[in-house]
């Protein structure tokens, strides 16, 4: 049996990007990875602007202005955000501009339609000056052109929509999906909305499964629920590996005398790079890859390790399939003892909360690998060594966000 750590080493070792890159519209690159980076084709502001509706002056004519003696100019041209011409300004006159319209050349200030007799008036009186330069946004000020706006790798949020939309960029290179095919198994397994025998159960893998691996930028190409028979489960898997990049499979990975998802892998000829990881849940986990590299994650059927196997396994190798970094994990405060495997690994969801600015966290109640109602209200999975004693509470453990916390 291998450890955490080394099953992770197998797999960034196994894993390669998938390509080539694919040019995506801007519409639909929320959640992708970007494959190559997106600089700014210009400067921005693209030109000197106002800040305010008011009045485009030189600040010199204007300079001693007060609501005794108020400064008075004519008004020589407006100017709303659009104007695509825009005349220098004449010599002692001001011009109506508008938030976001081009500054003449000559005036050097805007004065806010507040500090004046308004827009309504042919020669304006100023009541105010304020400072030299005031309301104006210079041309380049906030980006250079050339500045990197997103760098290669960088999974695409609203945020880098709104940048590349900002310069223009209406599509960009990423990684193409992982095509991923997802195999239950199981003669006890009915799918939720049909008839269900007394001595059956419900499949919450395939749903759960086909969920976060679509969150995870994947795309799933086929979802199967097969019985425990071994040449349906060959067929399918030999179908779900010539037509996908990776094969999720929950259930008939251990040793029970119905568990056929290992002999039908090898027969097949995907080469197992691991069996059995010493951690708890999920301890027979299986990972392995065809000569054509394709990935099979074989995961235990009980839904707990089904999970935590893959959020540990499969969805850090989707992210590095995509070109991007797996989700970091980070360090939380437990509120209560955890209870450490002696051998194993210990996974075990958990609810974070800030306290003084400090995250802490305490352990879901149900703790076996069956009670999937441990996710209520889990936002992170905990992890420890294994260790003779429980970690007492005030200990340091890692824990890694559930995909679906702090989710947009
Ligand atoms: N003698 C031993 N028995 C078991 C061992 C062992 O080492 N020696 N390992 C245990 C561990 S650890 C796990 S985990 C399970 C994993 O077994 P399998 O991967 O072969 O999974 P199944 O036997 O098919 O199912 C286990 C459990 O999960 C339920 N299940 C399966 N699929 C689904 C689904 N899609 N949705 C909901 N629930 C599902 C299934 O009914 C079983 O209760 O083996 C232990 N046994
Ligand atoms: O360790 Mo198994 O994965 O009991 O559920």
């Amino acid at each position: 049996m291998i450890t955490v750590h080394e099953a992770h080493e197998i797999i960034t070792a196994t894993v390669t990007p998938c390509g080539p890159a694919v040019a995506a519209p801007l519409r639909q690159l929320r959640g992708r990875v970007l494959a190559e980076e997106i600089r700014a084709g210009f400067a921005m502001p693209r030109f000197t602007n106002a800040a305010m509706d008011g009045f485009a002056v030189r600040h010199n004519e204007i300079a001693g202005a007060s609501e005794d003696a108020p400064v008075t100019l004519p008004v020589s041209q407006e100017l709303a955000a659009g104007a695509l011409r825009v005349a220098p300004l004449a010599p002692q006159t001001c011009a109506r501009i508008m938030t976001g319209a081009p500054v003449p050349e000559g005036a050097d200030t805007v004065v806010p339609f507040e500090q004046t007799s308004g827009f309504e008036s042919a020669a304006v009186e100023f009541y105010k000056a304020p400072k030299q330069g005031a309301n104006i946004r210079h041309a380049g000020e906030e980006v250079v052109a050339g500045a990197l706006l997103a760098a290669a790798g960088t999974r695409v949020t609203p945020a880098e929509i709104a940048l590349l939309a900002t310069f223009g960029v209406a599509s960009a290179l990423v990684r193409p999906q992982p095509r991923v095919s997802i195999i239950t198994v199981g003669d006890e397994l009915r799918l939720p909305g049909e008839p269900i025998e007394p001595l059956a159960i419900y499949n919450s893998n395939l749903p759960l499964l086909e969920t976060c691996v679509e969150a995870a930028g994947a795309e799933v190409t086929q979802t199967r629920q097969l019985r425990d028979d071994r040449q349906a489960i060959r067929e399918a898997l030999a179908a779900a590996i010539a037509e996908s990049d990776v094969i999720v499979t929950a259930g008939g990975i251990s040793t029970g005398e119905f568990d056929f998802m290992h002999e039908a892998l090898d027969a097949l000829g995907v080469e197992q790079r691991f069996w059995k990881v010493a951690q708890k849940p999920g301890k027979p986990v299986y990972f392995g890859a065809t000569a054509a590299g394709k990935l099979v994650f074989a995961l235990p059927g009980n839904p707990v390790s089904a999970l935590v196997c893959l959020l540990e396994y499969a969805l850090p190798a989707l992210a590095l399939m995509q070109g991007a970094t797996p989700a970091p994990k980070f360090t939380a405060t437990l509120d209560e003892p955890f209870p450490a495997d002696r051998k194993r690994y210990r996974f075990l969801f958990g609810a974070t909360q800030i306290e003084n600015g400090e995250i802490r966290c305490r352990i879901s109640q149900q703790t076996d690998s069956h009670m999937l109602t441990a996710l209520r209200e889990a936002d992170c999975l905990i992890e420890a060594e294994a260790s003779p004693e429980p970690l007492p509470a005030g200990s340091l453990v890692t824990c890694s966000w559930l995909p679906w916390a702090n989710a947009f």
